[in-house]
């Protein structure tokens, strides 16, 4: 049944109806489409836009003034299906056409069903008086069984006696309903009665069905759309999937609808989500999906309550990020995946997908055009991308059109210089997306801006600046014997932080630090006291958390002596002036102090004081950075910049800050983006990555902006470089922070809130599998562009060597930390020096 029947009645004054209009026979016109329709609708359109005051229809007087209004029906076909021209038909002929709809009139069903192919009328009137009501059943029927049929309204006219003869008990509609049509008009020969019941139709009736018709185009929509959409009741039970779950998830619509959505979908904290949305808040997490295969993919999702009654939402509305991941489809592949083949190829579907791109590519260059003329200011980027918009010529060949395309597209986008993960990078393991996910993306905010040039300019003064100093050259640090000894190697890639950790007794930072510094001069440069240097470093050492099994002072001495490794090269002695190389070195220093051993994504979560400090913006660094200033100059005892002359000390904290925050790590890409252009650094195609020297002029290099994104690349190197030490460390490092993230899930999980890697789980994660993952997406292409920078084949030789050791350790089922700590055991686990010569 297609809606409820709704009927009318006339007023008395119509009584003698029926057989006056049933007296009317006229043979001729068995179809006719309006002449001059088109001018008649032109000028009611004309009215409409004239008067916006909507009068009730009393009478035929006031049809045109109820034309006369934005909100008339719109203009929609309707047919007339009378096997006589009588004054009935007529009349609504007459009165549709003032509507502005356009008329169609049938004698027979043949005719009716042969227009109403053709044309798709919305609504359809079929004479059902007296004896016709046998016929006009029928072609109720036809019209029906049309297969254009889709929604149209189908009504019977009724003789006024049809209602009043019936038998008392009987429902004469439910007989029209059964035999197909919508409802009973009864027949009438006022004009204002008939306006005002076709306007209801239209109303009750024809306009919900449009509607209806619109929402079904709105599910092909869904369909066909990138993101995978889920709609649940309240209690969670899915009631809709578009095909894109298909697709990703690997189950047929029909063995999800029905189901729980907490069946295939975990979050960590349903009960936190169920809390936003209950007070109609829009929710956004990380769900882990469950594939049919049992694998578990982490998507972005975002969660909208939407309520069919006021007040308490009905449905739930997700929707989950996936286009990245449709977009490769990589190991999706072997699940039939209706999308491939209909993808926006169906809305044109008779064209050679060619075709189709071309055609796509075509009109987004008109629309990039037409986007582009209409601004008013023009920066050069808009120059760029005007020069390339010309290139495209009605004779260029769709090809090329098409990456020029592509490429305006690049550069409308703000962010420039964030790239995306590779298409042959996505999707390994769940461990691996979820450690990408969390450090790439984690605190990242919409209005997350890059510094500026402008900013850079600042640093520019910073060139050719040197520090005076009144003292001698340092003394060397003197401490322990032992420790002396193995500081001797200080410079060393192998050099063992851990023995030195143990040496000193957890104070590694104060006592490499002290060297460090001594080596490269520092207290001459800052023109203070070693005295002071070593309770500056003492301090600081003491504001890292001792109890952090990663982010501790043993982490910081062992950036810091990278950063002092890497400053050794040819490379950074061409680029780098004292200043630049002090700071690097405070900055190494402290560019953790006081970690908390938790994510800024956790921080955030818990609404920690921090976070709140700092508006969620770059909350630790922001942390270390501002803590670093604020203990150096608490006391002049620690304060190592207390000689330095006002600008010198500006240019230093500028850069220590620039430091700093250069190693949070959802800019990871984006620096090292910046880097690999500036450089020319190309990834070859199964080659090693290449620095192209002849190319690169030094003084581009020499140019502030430049010589400030190296410093920024040094220490992201050294920050991340623990997969790059001999196998031994490189292992205690996975542990000391495997074991850090899983402090953090327990946490999470014991306070309710969200959790931020959930694969981090120290009962299921498998430690090989992050280091792979961590290699593949985080670090491998920065290090071996530093490596093609710098000259320092051992880091990527030690990479590569360790790397080879995970994928062993995992095909032998190693995974959680107690396998770890047992490898650590043996004593024969191979510690090879490896060479410094290319492998
Ligand atoms: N070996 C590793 N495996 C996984 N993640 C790492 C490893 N080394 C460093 N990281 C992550 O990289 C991040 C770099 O910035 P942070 O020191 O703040 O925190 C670090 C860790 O989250």
């Amino acid at each position: 049944m297609d809606a409820p029947l709704d009927s009318f009645y006339f007023s008395d004054e119509d009584d003698n109806l029926d057989d006056k209009l049933l007296t009317d026979d006229d043979e001729h016109a068995d179809m006719y489409d309006i002449a001059g329709e088109k001018e008649m609708l032109e000028e009611i359109r004309r009215s409409l836009e004239e008067d916006a005051d909507y009068p009730a229809i009393k009478g035929p007087q006031d049809i045109d003034s109820h034309l006369l209004t934005s909100s008339a029906p719109e203009l929609i076909k309707i047919l007339l299906v009378f096997s006589k021209d009588d004054q009935q038909m007529e009349i609504l002929a007459n009165i549709s056409r003032r509507l502005g709809w356009s008329v169609s009139v049938a004698k027979d069903a043949e005719k009716a069903v042969e227009i109403f192919q053709t044309r798709g009328h919305e609504l359809v009137i079929i004479d059902h008086r007296g004896q016709r009501a046998v016929e006009g059943d029928a072609i109720c029927r036809a019209i029906k069984s049309s297969p254009v049929y889709h929604s149209s309204v189908i009504i019977a006219l009724v003789k006024k006696s049809y209602f009043i003869n019936s038998e008392k008990d009987e429902i004469v509609t439910l007989d029209l309903l059964e035999k197909g049509f919508s409802r009973a008009l009864l027949e009438c020969s006022n004009e204002g009665i008939l306006i005002n019941e076709l306007v209801g139709i239209y109303t009750s009736s024809v306009l919900p069905k449009t509607q209806l018709a619109a929402a079904h185009a709105l599910y092909l929509a869904l369909d066909r759309c990138h993101d995978m959409v889920h709609i649940t009741n309240e209690r969670n039970i899915l009631q809709f999937l578009n095909k894109v779950t298909e697709k990703l998830l690997g189950y047929k619509t029909e063995e999800l609808v029905g189901r729980n959505l907490g069946e295939i979908v975990h979050y960590e904290n349903f009960a936190l989500i169920e809390q936003q949305l209950s007070k109609g808040r829009e929710f956004e997490g990380n769900m882990n999906c469950k594939r049919k295969n049992n694998q578990m993919i982490t998507i972005n999702c975002r969660i909208i309550p939407f309520c069919i009654t006021p007040k308490k939402a009905t449905h739930y509305i997700y929707v989950y990020d996936t286009l990245y991941l449709l977009e490769n489809s990589g190991p999706l592949s072997p699940i039939n995946s209706p999308l491939q083949s209909t993808q926006r190829a169906s809305i044109l579907s008779n064209r050679k997908s060619s075709d189709v791109k071309s055609a796509i590519s075509e009109g987004h260059r008109r629309y990039s055009l037409q986007k582009l003329h209409s601004l008013q200011l023009e920066a050069p980027i808009t120059k760029v991308i005007t020069l390339l918009s010309n290139a495209i010529t009605e004779t260029t060949n769709p090809e090329t059109a098409g990456q020029i395309d592509k490429a305006i597209e690049i550069l409308k986008t703000t962010e420039l210089y964030v790239p995306h993960l590779r298409d042959d990078k996505i999707y390994t393991d769940p461990v691996a997306t979820d450690l990408v996910g969390a450090l790439l993306s984690a605190s990242r905010n919409p209005w997350d801006s890059r510094r500026s040039s402008a900013d850079s300019a600042r640093l520019s003064h910073l060139r050719g600046i040197s520090i005076t100093s009144t003292r001698g050259p340092a003394k060397p640090f003197r401490g322990p014997q032992e420790i002396m000894e193995l500081l001797d190697n200080s410079l060393e890639w192998s050099f063992d932080i851990f023995k030195l950790e143990i040496l000193t007794e957890k104070r590694p930072l104060v006592f490499l630090g002290m060297n460090i510094m001594n080596m490269y001069d520092v207290p001459n440069k800052l023109d203070c006291d070693e005295k002071v240097i070593h309770n500056w470093l003492t301090l600081i050492e003491a504001n890292y958390i001792s109890t952090n099994s990663y982010h501790n002072s043993t982490h910081a001495a062992d950036v810091m002596q990278a950063i002092a490794r890497f400053m050794q090269s040819d490379r950074l002695k061409q680029i780098l002036d004292p200043l630049d190389e002090v700071a690097a070195l405070i900055a190494a220093a402290t560019h953790d102090i006081d970690h908390p051993g938790r994510s800024s994504q956790f921080l955030s979560n818990s609404n920690n004081r921090l976070a709140i400090l700092y508006n969620d913006l770059s909350i630790l660094e922001s942390h270390h950075a501002a803590l670093t200033f604020k203990l150096s100059l608490s006391d002049d005892k620690v304060n190592i910049f207390k000689n330095l002359d006002r600008d010198t000390y500006k240019i230093l904290r500028t850069n220590i800050i620039d430091m700093i925050l250069a190693t949070e790590m959802t800019k990871h890409f984006e620096h090292l983006a910046r880097f690999m252009n500036v450089c020319s650094l190309r990834i070859g195609e199964d080659q090693p990555m290449e620095y192209n020297t002849e190319n690169v002029d030094v003084t581009i290099l020499l140019q502030p902006d430049n010589v400030m994104m190296v410093k920024r690349m040094m220490i992201k190197c050294a920050d991340v470089s623990n997969p790059t030490r001999p196998l031994r460390s490189c292992i205690e490092w996975a542990r000391r922070i495997a074991e850090e993230y899983f402090n953090q899930t327990d946490e999470e999980k014991k306070l309710n809130i969200p959790v931020v890697m959930p694969m981090f789980d120290r009962m299921t994660c498998s430690i090989p599998k992050s280091q792979i993952g961590f290699v593949d997406f985080i670090i491998n292409d920065m290090i071996e562009a530093w490596d093609s920078f710098i000259d320092m084949p051992e880091m990527l030789n030690y990479m590569r060597h360790n790397y080879d050791k995970w994928k062993e350790f995992n095909d032998q089922g190693i995974t959680t930390l107690q396998d770890i700590e047992k490898i650590q055991l043996q004593p024969d686990l191979k510690i090879i020096k490896l060479s410094e010569e290319r492998r």
